[in-house]
């Protein structure tokens, strides 16, 4: 079943490797279809370099296995829970790539201060709260999508013009119209993280670029009168 989203996710998750985003089996890649309500995932602990197709594992959204000998990523529930709430969005990944890590583990949102981030993201990155114990405890990986969905709906921002976030102490979780635009928005979220750093360190009282140039870089790629690239 789903044998063209499998394809996909599997893709998907073996460019994490190649782009550096992940060291061992951390992080994965997920992707949904939609009419089916049916997710499909990278499974718990195995190898980028052993992962084979028949190793997804497919799940409802109640996180039920419908088909796959392998148990699902631990992080499913957050992917799950980003599903339900963003019903937009058809891929997810999530990483440990270390300098959008740095700044989960900081705490800190990501300032727009370049037209890189402007390309791809409408603004700061948000960064969460951290889990209370009590959070921890219940249901770690829903709360984490829980307080993902929180920073959201307290910043108002929309889905697929903010594809990512930054989990407090955590690491990011990003997203995208499918699983490969998630993946490409991840690869983004580490090098605009890693420049603002280095920005940062250069000029310590650097400021977020103008909010006409944000426009100005965002529109270019996004939406309908985008210019950028060729048409399709
Ligand atoms: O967030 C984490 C660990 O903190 C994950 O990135 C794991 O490292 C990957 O887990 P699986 O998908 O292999 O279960």
């Amino acid at each position: 079943m789903l044998e063209h989203l499998k394809k996909e996710v599997l893709e998907a998750n073996l460019m994490l490797p190649k782009h550096g985003l992940v060291t061992f089996t951390w992080g994965n890649v997920s992707g949904i279809d939609r009419e089916q309500g049916l997710v499909v995932i990278k499974p718990s602990g195995v190898k980028y370099e052993e992962l084979q197709l028949e190793d997804l594992v497919v799940v409802d959204l109640d996180g039920q296995i419908i088909e796959g000998s392998l148990r699902p990523s631990s992080d499913t529930p957050t992917h799950l829970v980003l599903y339900r709430e963003f019903p937009n969005i058809g891929g997810i990944v999530h990483t440990h790539s270390p300098w959008a890590t740095s700044w989960a583990q900081a705490g800190l949102p990501i300032p727009a201060l370049g037209t890189t981030h402007a390309d791809y993201y409408y603004g700061e990155i948000p960064c969460t709260r951290g889990l209370t114990k009590e959070e921890i405890q219940k249901a770690y990986e829903l709360e984490t999508g829980k307080v993902i969905i929180e920073a959201f709906e307290t910043g108002g921002m929309e889905p697929l013009s903010m594809p990512g976030v930054l989990v407090s102490g955590h690491a990011p979780f990003c997203w995208g119209k499918n699983a490969s635009e998630a993946v490409h928005n991840a690869v983004v979220l580490e090098e605009v993280a890693k420049m603002a750093i280095h920005t940062v360190q250069l000029n310590p009282q650097v400021t977020p670029i103008d909010q006409f140039l944000l426009n100005k870089h965002y529109l270019r790629k996004h939406g309908e009168n985008a210019y950028y690239g060729q048409k399709k």
